[in-house]
């Protein structure tokens, strides 16, 4: 795992960007693989923003997004498809049809497999771009989750909810259940960028730098197991870690 240290959260974004960026002018059918969370909206926003400064295009980029809320509409706000609309799909040049999430409303075992076979389809993904939730989740495979796993259905820790019940009127009000995919799904990508910034985050990453084995109680280590990762994480993030900046 190379770690790359940055200062906040802009620098972290710009640098997410850049790698996206130069991965979509080198490989312009790449597939990519997409995460929602508060960490990559900024990434987000620096990709929508070259886009329209230098016209980088989307127009033969696949992606695919690591997970949905179950028993969510797309047409919900609070879905993950409603988010990747409002901060990526309708700024960018990337056609309808080319773009793909879990269905929310389909969580039976055939929906899951043909969300990967969709994934192998298409080529496998390029780049896997990753959040890390505090219990070290990624995707939504919470701890204890198997770490060979392709798409499936998890029922969502109560420490998840929470953390997500910013975006819900209440905490009632976040799903109980998610579509993710699996470990397995994850560990196939050819590349995989993982971003962390904030102190919430502190915990998580100390674990991750530290790991050296793949340990299901901290879904994250399965990253060990990968031999084409980058996290790039900013200070304070990284302050439990010896890790300083570059
Ligand atoms: N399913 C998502 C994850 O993909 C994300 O990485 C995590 C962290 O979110 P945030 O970036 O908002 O801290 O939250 C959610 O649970």
């Amino acid at each position: 795992m190379k770690i790359v240290s940055v200062t906040d959260n802009q620098e972290m974004s710009k640098k997410a960007a850049e790698i996206i960026r130069e991965l979509v002018l080198r490989k312009p059918d790449a597939v990519l693989g997409l995460a929602t969370g508060g960490t990559p909206e900024g990434t987000y926003q620096q990709l929508v923003k070259d886009h329209q400064e230098n016209g980088t295009s989307y127009r033969s980029i696949r992606t695919v997004n690591l997970d949905e809320y179950a028993g969510i509409d797309p047409k919900d706000p609070n879905s993950y498809y409603a988010y990747m609309k409002q901060h990526f799909f309708d700024h960018v040049d990337l056609p309808d049809g080319q773009y793909f999430l879990p269905n929310g409303l389909d969580t039976s075992k055939e929906a899951c497999m043909r969300y990967d076979a969709l994934i192998d389809s298409l080529g496998g993904v390029d780049l896997q771009l990753l959040g890390i939730g505090r219990n070290g989740h990624i995707g939504f495979n919470e701890p204890g989750s198997s770490l060979t796993l392709g798409t499936h259905v998890v029922k969502l820790t109560e420490s998840t909810r929470h953390a997500n019940a910013r975006y819900f009127g209440s905490i009632e009000d976040v799903p109980t259940e998610a579509v993710t995919m699996g470990i397995g799904t994850i560990l196939k990508s050819r590349k995989i960028l993982l971003i962390a910034s904030g102190e919430e985050k502190a915990d998580a990453l100390g674990k991750l730098v530290l790991a050296n084995r793949a340990d299901s109680r901290f879904p994250a280590s399965a990253l060990t197991q990968h031999k084409n990762v980058i996290i790039i994480a900013d200070e304070a993030a990284l302050s439990q870690t010896k890790v300083s900046k570059d």
